[in-house]
């Protein structure tokens, strides 16, 4: 794989504290979504603040396929999506776009209203646990899908019209909370889902929906109840920032000693990653446009950090933060409960000098899904530790981020491979990186 045309290694020079400015767009937990929830529409919706990452580029393509036309708006970073002529897609080139990303399987209700089936590719997504999608064809079951899995992908159909229907998800599923809804909208009468994930990217994708005619209603109890209507028209919708993507480059502000001001990040979707930034000892400051960390100097203090659902700490901050908590005085404690398999970019961390060492029970008090089933997803960090230079291999979008971190925090240089996957979900990474001040060179080609 090549990068801007020259090999996807990326040469990183560490020990130089990450300063500036960058900006953060649209999330990419919301973006692709909001893309899908397009196809509903019987005109044009207009789409703000999109970023230009590889997930979005997957889905565009995808839409594409089917008919949708897109197009960018007058603002930059603005599409404009028609989905006047929805048609069936060439299952061919639909499975061009196998193993890509996660979104395909969100296509399933809106095809299914539009023409009455669809077929769904095999998914990618990143690698951090088994990543079943039992719960999405369970609830489209619900509604009155057939479902037939063959070796090239699922094919489903809606023999009827979809009808509404009471549902309790086993496990608060963003992407099955997401499936619901993108289906629930213009099926026949009320759907009730209880238990249901609530991140604010879910609850943008509400907003969109609601702007296109659906009504949805969000209780206090995790229970959203919708009610079908007949139509939906378009949406002009600017997407909300993404908190991931700020969060990492706190993460990297904080491991390198250094004070970055992210632009477009937002409070009010970071509570939880505030709080714990500044127990560790992190600094930060909000203004209308954004928010700047920095480490304030002196020692950067252990915790004891569980990942959760909304509003909890949200896995995708974990990997970046614990390198940063390679940093800090004393034992660090991380229990992932939302991916079974999210530690294995420990590994890496230990051969560059850190000491985390993975349990399988379930540390820090709370008891997991993952508890007495023999995955190591327990961590104990203890620091500070003196990071080195070394050769990295990119596991997945935030291991390779956070390796990216390790790498600029550390002494000497490193080799990091792979680094296309962090396109998938960062912006123009690599110009963000040259405008802090990272010294990193990708062979044979010239940055910054
Ligand atoms: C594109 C996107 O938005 N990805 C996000 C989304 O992933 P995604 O929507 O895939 O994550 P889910 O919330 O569905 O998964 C959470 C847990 O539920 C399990 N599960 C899920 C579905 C299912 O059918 N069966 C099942 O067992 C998963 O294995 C996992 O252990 O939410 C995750 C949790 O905030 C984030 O880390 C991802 O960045
Ligand atoms: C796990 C992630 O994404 P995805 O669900 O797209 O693999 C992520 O963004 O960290």
């Amino acid at each position: 794989m090549t990068v801007n045309g020259a090999e996807d290694v990326l040469l990183v020079h560490g020990g130089t504290p990450l300063e500036g400015e960058i900006r953060v767009r649209g999330a990419k937990n919301l973006v692709p979504k909001a893309m899908v929830a397009a196809l509903l529409g019987s005109e044009p919706s207009r789409l703000g603040n999109v970023p230009d990452i590889r997930d979005v580029r997957v889905v565009r393509g995808l839409l594409q396929l089917h008919g949708v036309t897109v197009r960018p708006g007058d603002e930059p970073g603005e599409l404009v999506l028609d989905p006047t002529h929805v048609e069936s897609a060439n299952v061919a080139d639909i499975d061009a776009h196998a193993g890509s990303s996660r979104i395909p399987i969100l296509f399933c209700g809106p095809l299914l209203h539009r023409l009455g089936h669809a077929f769904i590719p095999g998914l990618g997504g990143c690698d951090i646990g088994g990543r079943p999608i039992d719960f999405h064809f369970d609830v489209l079951r619900q509604f009155g899908a057939t479902i037939e899995k063959r070796a090239d992908g699922q094919y489903l159909e809606a023999p009827q019209r979809l009808r509404g229907t009471k549902i309790k998800l086993p496990y608060p599923s963003v992407g099955t909370t997401e499936q619901v809804l993108l289906t629930a909208v213009l099926a026949e009468g009320v759907t009730e889902l209880s238990n249901a994930a609530v991140e604010p990217e879910i609850e943008d994708l509400i907003c969109v929906l609601q702007k296109m005619g659906a009504i949805i209603a969000m209780d206090t109890d995790r229970t959203i109840r919708i009610t079908g209507v007949d139509k939906l028209g378009g949406y002009n919708h600017r997407a909300l920032p993404d908190r991931l993507e700020a969060a990492s480059w706190a993460s990297a502000a904080l491991a390198t000693e250094g004070n970055i001001y992210v632009r477009g990040a937002q409070q009010r979707s970071m509570m939880t990653f505030l709080n714990t930034y500044r127990k560790v000892g992190g600094a930060f400051e909000i203004d209308d446009q954004g928010i700047r960390f920095w480490h304030p100097g002196g020692q950067l203090k252990s915790i004891a950090l569980e990942t959760d659902v909304h509003p909890g700490f949200q896995t995708d901050w974990q990997q970046p933060l614990v390198v940063a908590l390679t940093q800090a005085t004393g034992l660090s404690i991380v229990h992932e409960t939302v991916y079974e398999s999210r530690l294995g970019f420990t590994s890496a961390l230990n051969q560059m000098g850190a000491h985390i060492q993975l349990y399988r029970e379930c540390l820090g008090g709370s008891h997991c899904r993952f508890g007495q089933r023999n995955f190591l997803h327990s961590a104990v960090v203890s620091g500070p530790t003196r990071l080195q230079g070394a050769d990295l291999v990119i596991p997945d979008l935030r291991g390779g981020f956070s390796y990216l971190i390790a790498a600029l925090a550390a002494q000497g240089t490193s080799r990091v491979h792979g680094i296309g996957l962090i396109n998938r979900g960062y912006e123009n990474f690599m110009d963000k990186l040259v405008e802090l001040g990272a010294k990193v060179e990708l062979p044979g080609k010239a940055l910054g």
